[in-house]
């Protein structure tokens, strides 16, 4: 998708509103050109003393261009940023639920903060491209080419000068400066970019850096990063600064331009003396209206460069697509199949090999094998995060394709290692699961997960807040909270993954063993390196036997 096309489908919905918007902008810069027009006639008319009543008509409109320019300008503000912020809204939660259709196998290839970068800097950025580029240009191209008839009606070489003053305001300046502007941007995006992944990577990694004595390495490389950006920054100024400069002195040479073509029309009687101010002063309003003009080109480049961040994230395929007919499954005992699944995160480099796997309902079985041969993989495959490149994944005899994935990880709930805890209290933790859960529906979680007996002792109980990534708890207690968030969901098949990672011998065995517990009469997959989980399941099934380095029957 072009950045073109992203930008003109996001505003599509909005058209009548910023239609509305250049209107009345295109009403107050046309009030403030008609206010000076009317005012400079005025004043040459007055100082020829004539009756007040022939002055009446200008007086009344110097009032009305003077109190319309206001309301209009505010009325400008009002539709235009009332249309650009729905669009803003619609753009996000667009760009948000692409991701979310992404993750997680589509964003291996970009980091978090440059994808939060994304979410937040360069939507914002269609804002801009809205109310600082698109409406100030539509406003200054309405005026622009009224003016130019006004003031060519009375000399048509004044007429001529502003027209050429426009268009090397408007056109020639904020071509050049846009193509400054985007060499400017395409270093000035990238280092941004860099400077927040690499800040959000040492604000993570801080405690390492600092016991490894590394944070002044890390600290200059972002200081060199910051000195780069601040030099492009300088530069867009420095164009911006030209800019205005060019500007100024276009509004001076149609001025006298102005002056020395109304003084000869004058002189030949071609014009009337009163209109001479007319005719010199009115570019003044106009060139008020064009200098914003510049600027909104160099918004322009960096709203391109942003819309282009976005264009190519929306343009991402994700890795699983949605059944626009999803076969409906209903609840009851599930048996979940893979049969002889192969399946790749990266094209080419395939992870697993022609696996087959049968979970009936209530079978609890082991998946083990050492790192890397596929474990997570499969359990990917299992909830669709990820499609098989060959051979198929079932739900009671359905292929998980032609079921909604919505539906699929209502039945197949996966725990992760890491499974992600909000920096919020534990009900909040729980209520991911089911928001409209009563507190003893929590609780009763808690306890399946042997984490009530703790929680009680809690001054705060449920509403006890544990940290960013659950810091306040241990690595035990956050492997429960998490595990009870899998409960009050009610998966019918549970997949753990690693559940007992880090943990030290003692905890791990009775974790595993109050997860067995509560999972009840539930089908569990465990995914683990431990030897002792055998003991405790009905099957083992060892990766290590049937990955790619090693396909074989089993
Ligand atoms: N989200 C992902 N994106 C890209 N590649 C991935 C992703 N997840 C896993 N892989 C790759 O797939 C291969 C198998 O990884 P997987 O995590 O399934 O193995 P594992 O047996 O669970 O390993 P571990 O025991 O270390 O967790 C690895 O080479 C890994 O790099």
């Amino acid at each position: 998708m072009s950045w073109m096309r992203l930008l003109r489908t996001a505003a599509a919905p909005a058209t009548g509103g910023l239609v509305l918007a250049a209107l009345a902008g295109a009403g107050a810069a046309g009030a403030a050109v008609g206010l000076m027009a009317v005012s400079a006639w005025l004043i040459s008319r007055a100082a020829l003393h004539p009756p007040v009543l022939h002055l009446m008509v200008a007086i009344v409109a110097v009032r009305a261009f003077g109190l319309s320019r206001g309301v209009l300008r505010y009325a400008e503000r009002l539709a235009g940023h009332d249309a650009a912020l729905r669009v803003l809204g619609r753009l996000r939660a667009r760009v948000f639920t692409h991701l979310a259709e992404l993750a997680p196998a589509g964003l291996t290839g970009y980091r978090r903060a440059d994808l939060a970068q994304r979410l937040s800097a360069d939507v914002d950025a269609v804002l801009d491209m809205l109310t600082r580029v698109l409406l100030p240009y539509a406003v200054a191209a309405i005026v622009g080419a009224g003016s130019v008839v006004l003031v060519g009606a009375y000399s048509a070489a004044a007429g001529l000068a502003l027209a050429a003053g426009l268009l090397l305001v408007g056109v020639l300046v904020p071509v050049l400066q846009s193509r400054a502007a985007r060499l400017a941007d395409g270093r000035r995006a990238p280092l941004r970019a860099e400077l927040a992944t690499g800040t959000a990577d040492l604000l993570h990694g801080l405690p390492d850096l600092l016991a490894y004595g590394a944070t002044g390495d890390r600290l200059a490389r972002l200081a060199g990063v910051d000195a780069r950006l601040r030099r492009a920054e300088q530069r867009s100024s420095a164009m911006a600064g030209l800019a205005a400069a060019v500007t100024a002195l276009a509004t001076g040479i149609c001025v006298l331009v102005g002056l020395a073509a109304g003084a000869v029309a004058v002189r030949s009687g071609t014009l009337h003396g009163e209109l001479l101010a007319v005719v010199v002063l009115t570019p003044l309003a106009v060139f008020e209206t064009a200098a914003g003009l510049p600027a909104a080109a160099q918004h322009f480049a960096a709203g391109r460069a942003s819309m282009r961040r976005l264009a190519d994230v929306l343009s991402a395929a994700p890795p699983v697509i949605a059944s626009a007919t999803p076969v409906d499954v209903p609840d009851g005992p599930h048996t979940l199949r893979l049969e002889a699944v192969e399946a790749a995160w990266t094209p080419g480099r395939p992870v697993l090999h022609g696996i087959d796997l049968e979970l009936a309902p209530g079978d609890r079985v082991a998946l083990t094998g050492p790192s890397g041969s596929g474990k997570s993989t499969v359990a990917a495959l299992l909830v669709r995060f990820l499609d098989p490149t060959a051979g198929r994944v079932t739900l009671d005899g359905i292929d998980v394709r032609r079921i909604a994935p919505g539906r699929l990880r209502q039945i197949v709930g996966y725990l992760p290692e890491d499974a992600y805890l909000f920096d919020s209290t534990i009900a909040a933790n729980l209520r991911i699961a089911r928001p409209d859960a009563t507190d003893d529906q929590l609780r009763g979680a808690l306890a399946e997960a042997r984490l009530l007996d703790w929680v009680d002792t809690l001054p705060d109980g449920l509403e006890t807040l544990v940290g960013e990534h659950g810091r306040e708890l241990s690595g035990g207690q956050r492997r429960r909270l998490a595990l009870a968030r899998a409960l009050l969901a009610d998966f019918r098949v549970l997949i753990l993954d690693e559940p007992t990672e880090h943990l030290d011998d003692a905890t791990a065995r009775a974790l595993l063993d109050d997860l067995l517990a509560a999972a009840g009469d539930r089908t569990v997959l465990v995914i683990s390196h431990r030897t002792d989980v055998a003991a405790r399941v009905d099957r083992c099934i060892d990766l290590s036997r049937r990955a790619v380095a090693a396909p074989a029957a089993l």
